[in-house]
């Protein structure tokens, strides 16, 4: 089976070098065109997906209805879920990051922005909206670190994408940044050390082989073409 992953494409916020994580901007014109692009590259691989998997945030399904156009799949059934959402940046959400770095120091925004288990500054104020009613907010608004995100990636992987595997289905996901690495960092098995160094690009398609167990055969990044 195929599994393939895809960070959606830069957004506004993106653009603007802006903390994201549950904020909802909209791709920027460029990551529009990464998104038409991804599509455009695994229709070359000749993949057929069977289903695919988004979060509830704006720039994956963005992302994933223009990569499918350029696909030629937008039949597919798209199911969506908040597991799959950005990490909860906490406190960081809409802060500069270069002005957030000349406050606090470079070395602490790495550690933020790419340690396993810190966690960000908790969050004030309430910004969920009915997306998020059923959920314990109180935990969400601490913010997440990767492996908080890990945690609640797993079940959604468990449940319906490692379920979807098994039953022999090319899966596509359209995630983000750090949802994503959670996911690399269990499918390829990446130490707590080894995580900080792992960075996946905006629109830029990771295929996966899966073999009946699950485990990843071959892995191919389908290297984006420069827009700017
Ligand atoms: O702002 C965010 O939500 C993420 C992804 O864009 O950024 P970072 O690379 O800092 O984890």
């Amino acid at each position: 089976m195929k599994l393939v992953l895809v960070r959606h494409g830069q957004s506004e916020l993106n653009l603007r070098n802006v903390f994201t994580g549950w904020l909802d901007p909209e791709l920027s014109a460029l990551g529009v065109k990464e998104a038409h692009a991804a599509g455009e590259a695994l229709k070359a691989e000749g993949i057929l997906f069977d289903t695919v998997h988004t979060s509830v945030l704006t720039r994956a399904i963005q992302t994933t209805y223009y990569t499918l156009n350029s696909l030629e799949q937008l039949y597919l059934p798209v199911h969506k879920h908040w597991r799959l959402n950005e990490r909860h940046y906490g406190a960081l959400q809409g802060l500069n990051k270069a002005e957030t770095a000349a406050i606090h120091g470079d070395e602490q925004v790495h550690i933020w922005r790419r340690s396993y288990d810190v966690r960000p500054p908790k969050a004030t104020g309430n910004t969920f909206d009915r997306r998020y009613e059923d959920l314990d907010i109180d935990h969400l608004l601490a913010g997440e670190s990767l492996k908080d995100t890990l945690i609640r990636t797993m079940p959604y992987w468990e449940d319906h994408i490692a379920a979807d595997l098994k039953e022999g289905k090319n899966v596509l996901i359209v995630a983000h940044g750090n949802s994503l690495r959670s996911l690399t960092k269990y499918l390829e098995n990446i130490s707590d050390e080894a995580i900080p160094d792992l960075e996946i690009a905006t629109g830029e398609p990771i295929v996966y082989d899966v073999n009946d167990h699950l485990h990843i055969t071959n892995k191919k990044i389908l290297v984006k073409k420069t827009f700017e």
